[in-house]
């Protein structure tokens, strides 16, 4: 939409920049975060008048960056809709589209509805001039990528938005077309149909009309099949948009959920599996809030389309079982987090220290020196006692040890026993175990955090005060300290002693497992050290070294009951 012209050029240390409008730049494919190769990096001031002017200063050819305090564009995409009290369509629908898209989004609120999985039960518009007001509040200050519109529901708001638009272009307009909601209520009436032909569509990147939508753009024209859905691209794409998606979500007696892309050129017939779900309130403004969020970042419209339609087919599988609302059309869950939570089988409580009081730790070559699986080793061992179970399968194939690690996963979850991986991060995630122990060359447990989340269980190896504190400082919720005594279980490890592993917890806030050597004969000693943070004893070979796992494990469960642990 914006045609790219250098405003001036700037001197600055010597070297000469050209100012450009961040419009401009963006338009010429001068972003970092675009996948534009070879083209010279963009540096925004954050001080200074260049910045306050709203200027983005780009280099000349080559050389070094601007300054230090480079900034990376924010991918951004404003969308210009209705208020759904829900939360399942409209503003809401495209807030969470857009997180879990992960670009950023800011909101021009056109109506207010209010309206639940029944149907819409009011509507309130917002007057045109504060539409006028929320929209230049918005593209006067932030360097917004992308315009996605949604519920337009008077020829004022349409006109309004088409002037503004052109006051402060952006890079892409994305047009939903949404005027009836899918239980049938008006959102935008009949009045508004020639504004928007007239103005609004020749402006649009990609317009997005679901099956009732191309109907009524076309005056009423009937569309059954999906050769109608081409035909009615072909006319739509007439009207001026570079674009055209009829969405084919309504078309009966379809196995499939078929849209059709249409830009001028080509026809591109997306398919994707139609989910057998009442949760599909909203999937049209999600769908053209992810395209716009992929077009943020830069990508060509076919792949925003694709991407955008892969990513609703996913929340709605995902969703199919969430139960909100009383009406035939429930909303579902674009970040894909909400099902864990209602799951029955799933650990629900937070960590807590006590649970490693019997630390039970696996090792594959002592289950196959000893011919049982994996799984039959940890269910002996809860049986003993076990509190908490880790896996530490250094041999196993991936493949292997995720089938394992999710089988395990529900016989701990059936014992209220947290089960933790080592090492594997991914394995973690993949099973969405409670949580992975790492040594010191492993990922570090800031990283790990950040990628399993806050609620997630993280233990660190440490043999010293100062790791003790990184890992303090890096979000662990316990440390393992060791080895306590000599082990054959890891080589070249070096023994701290008792006296190693009190100087640890008295240098620690967080609690502490003892490991390394320890079985029924010296697990007391270990205890006696009267830590109180010191919360149990973590074991490999002592219980699956041995013939009977469930014997030991229960030998050492009655010697720990005996000692003083975390009690001073
Ligand atoms: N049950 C479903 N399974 C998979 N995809 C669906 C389903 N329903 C709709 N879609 C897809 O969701 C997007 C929104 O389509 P649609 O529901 O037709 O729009 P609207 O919500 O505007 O009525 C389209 O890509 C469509 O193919
Ligand atoms: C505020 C608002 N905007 C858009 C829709 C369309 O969504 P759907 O077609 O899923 O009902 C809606 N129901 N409410
Ligand atoms: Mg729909």
């Amino acid at each position: 939409m914006a045609s790219a012209t250098f405003l001036s050029t700037l001197s600055l240390a010597n070297k000469n920049y050209l100012l450009l409008t961040p419009t401009h730049a963006y338009a010429k494919g001068y972003t970092n975060n675009f996948r534009v190769s070879n083209l010279p990096s963009i540096v925004v001031r954050k001080e200074g008048s260049v910045r306050s002017q709203g200027f983005v200063a780009m280099q000349e050819k080559g050389g070094s960056t601007l300054s230090d305090d480079s900034r990376t564009k924010t991918p951004h995409v404003l969308t210009v809709a209705g208020s759904d009290s829900g939360a399942g369509a409209g503003i809401q629908a495209d807030l969470k589209a857009c997180a879990a898209r992960r670009v950023y989004c800011s909101t021009v609120i056109t109506a207010l509805t209010a309206q639940n999985t029944v149907g819409v039960q009011g509507v309130s518009n917002v007057p045109e001039d504060f539409v006028a007001q929320q929209l230049k509040s918005v593209l006067s200050d932030m360097q917004v990528d992308v315009v996605k519109t949604g519920m337009l529901p008077s020829v004022g708001i349409v006109k309004t938005l088409c002037k503004t638009l052109r006051e402060f272009p952006v890079h892409a307009l994305v047009v939903d077309p949404v005027m009836v909601s899918t239980s049938g209520d008006v959102l935008a009436g009949p009045s508004i149909l020639s504004t928007f032909l007239e103005e609004l569509l020749p402006m649009a990147d990609i317009i997005t009309p679901n099956l009732k939508e191309a109907s009524a753009l076309l005056n009423g024209m009937q569309l059954e099949t999906v050769d109608d859905m081409r035909s009615a691209a072909r006319l739509l794409h007439n009207m001026g948009p570079k674009n055209v998606l009829v969405k084919g979500g309504d078309l009966p007696d379809s196995s499939d959920a078929v849209d059709i892309l249409y830009n001028g050129h080509n026809f591109y017939e997306l398919h994707s599996p139609r989910i057998r779900t009442r949760n599909s309130h909203g999937t049209g403004c999600s769908l053209a809030s992810s395209i716009a969020a992929e077009v943020a970042k830069g990508y060509p419209m076919l792949s925003a389309v694709k991407v955008a339609k892969r990513f609703v087919e996913t929340a709605l599988d995902y969703s199919k079982e969430i139960d909100i609302g009383n009406g035939p059309q429930g909303p579902f869950d674009h970040l894909l987090r909400l099902k864990s939570h209602s799951q029955a089988c799933h650990r629900q409580q937070p960590f807590d220290p006590s649970d490693l009081f019997l630390y039970a730790v696996t090792d594959s070559r002592m289950n196959k020196r000893w011919g049982r699986s994996i799984i039959d080793a940890v269910k002996a061992a809860i049986d003993g006692g076990a509190t908490i179970i880790q896996l530490r399968e250094k041999d196993a194939e991936t493949k292997d040890f995720m089938e394992s690690a999710k089988a395990c996963l529900r016989i701990c979850h059936l014992h209220g026993v947290p089960l933790l991986i080592n090492d594997r991060v991914d394995v973690a995630i993949a099973c969405d175990a409670d949580g992975v122990h790492v040594g010191q060359s492993d990922m570090p447990a800031r990283v790990a955090r950040t990628l399993l989340g806050p609620e997630k269980i993280i233990g660190v190896s440490c043999k010293t005060p100062e790791q003790a504190e990184q890992a303090w400082v890096d979000g662990a919720d316990y440390i393992g300290c060791g080895g306590v005594y000599p082990t054959n279980t890891k080589e070249n490890n070096i023994t701290v002693g008792l006296n190693g592993l009190k100087t640890v917890c008295m240098a620690s806030k967080l609690p502490v497992v003892a490991i390394g050597g320890i079985g029924v004969s010296n697990a007391r000693a270990v205890m006696e050290i009267c830590a109180s943070n010191l919360k149990g004893v973590a074991v490999v070979s002592a219980l699956f070294d041995r013939e009977c796992v469930q014997t030991e494990t229960r030998k050492l469960h009655e010697v720990l009951l005996g000692s003083n642990i975390g009690s001073t």
